[in-house]
Order: C-alpha cells, then sequence, then structure tokens
C-alpha cells in the first residue's frame, strides 16, 4: 500500500496508533449538486484512523489493529454504500455517502467499538482518501475541546 503521512492532531495521550487500510465501494451522491457523482460508480477509499490513549489491554495493545480494519473492511468492502440503511440514506443530507460522511460513519463505527474495550481508547481524526486527488479528514471536535479543557482525562 501507499505510504504518506497525514497531519496530526495534537492530544495528550502516552500512545498514538494509526491504521492504514482500504477498501472498495461504489456510492453515488443523491444531490443535483454533485452533478456526474449522482450517478453509480466505484472508489477504493483509502482510510486511516488515528486512535490515542494512556493504557494498554492485556495483550499490550492500545487496540488491535487487524479489529480496527475488520470493522470497517467486512462492512462496506465491494458494497454500494448507499444500500447501507442503517448507516447512510437518501433521504437526508447529512446521511449522504459523501467523502465527509462516510469519514464520520467511520469514526461512530470505531468509536462504538472502542467503548465496549477494557482500557477505552479514543479514536482522534479519520482520514479518508476517496480519489487521487480528494481526501476528508474528520475529527470529533466536541472530544477534542474537552480533552484541551482537561475533561476527558
Ligand atoms: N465535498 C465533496 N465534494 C465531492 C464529493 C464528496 O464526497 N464531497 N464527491 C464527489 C464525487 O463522488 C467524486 O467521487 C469525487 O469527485 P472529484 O474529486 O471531483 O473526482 P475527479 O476524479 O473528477 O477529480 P479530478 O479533479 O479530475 O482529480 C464530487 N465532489
Ligand atoms: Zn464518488
Amino acid at each position: 500500500m501507499l505510504q504518506q503521512t497525514y497531519p496530526q492532531v495534537s492530544h495528550p495521550f502516552a500512545y498514538e496508533l494509526n491504521k492504514d487500510f482500504h477498501f472498495a465501494a461504489a456510492h453515488y451522491v443523491p444531490s443535483e449538486k454533485a452533478g456526474k457523482c449522482q450517478r453509480v460508480h466505484g472508489h477504493t477509499y483509502f482510510a486511516n484512523i488515528t486512535i490515542a490513549g494512556d493504557q494498554l489491554d492485556e495483550a499490550g495493545f492500545l487496540v488491535n489493529f487487524s479489529i480496527i480494519k475488520q470493522l470497517i473492511h467486512d462492512k462496506l468492502d465491494h458494497t454500494l454504500l448507499n444500500e447501507h440503511g442503517e448507516l447512510f440514506s437518501d433521504e437526508s443530507s447529512a446521511l449522504f455517502p459523501t467523502t465527509e460522511v462516510v469519514a464520520r460513519v467511520i469514526y461512530e463505527l470505531i468509536a462504538a467499538y472502542l467503548q465496549t474495550t477494557e482500557n477505552k481508547p479514543l479514536c482522534l481524526q479519520v482520514f479518508l482518501r476517496e480519489t487521487p486527488t480528494s481526501y476528508c479528514i474528520y475529527r470529533p471536535v466536541k472530544l477534542l475541546r474537552q480533552l484541551q479543557g482537561g475533561s476527558v482525562l
């Protein structure tokens, strides 16, 4: 896989891990503003996930790299994103599978999993590349502001 550096998110934690993975998926954006992207087309999405925390689990992991990939890859790879009715919807722009929304949904899926773990690390950034020239970064700003204010630690 292509190696690249990603924008850093500032945080106070001792450990930070990053997981790169990719998945192939089709989508369409059901808005006139999307032009040609209203038609079904496909991408190889490249994701980089940033997770941080102070505590390791009994395996010495912040979180198992392979689980982070599985959570997203097993669900979305070789699917039509618009058909995931539990994640996306053609009825509301907040749920159209744009790069922005897909990045946020990936964050939500990973954050929900991390809350079930014993050491509860935090997802701080999702970088999602949709094409060679287009990518989006989602950051949980409420959480990051709480971290800056010291109220999560
Ligand atoms: N803010 C967003 N704009 C666009 C999105 C999106 O998700 N968020 N999506 C699309 C299309 O789905 C398309 O997949 C990507 O568009 P674009 O970068 O324009 O792709 P091209 O390969 O045509 O771009 P080049 O400029 O030729 O590299 C559109 N906009
Ligand atoms: Zn697209």
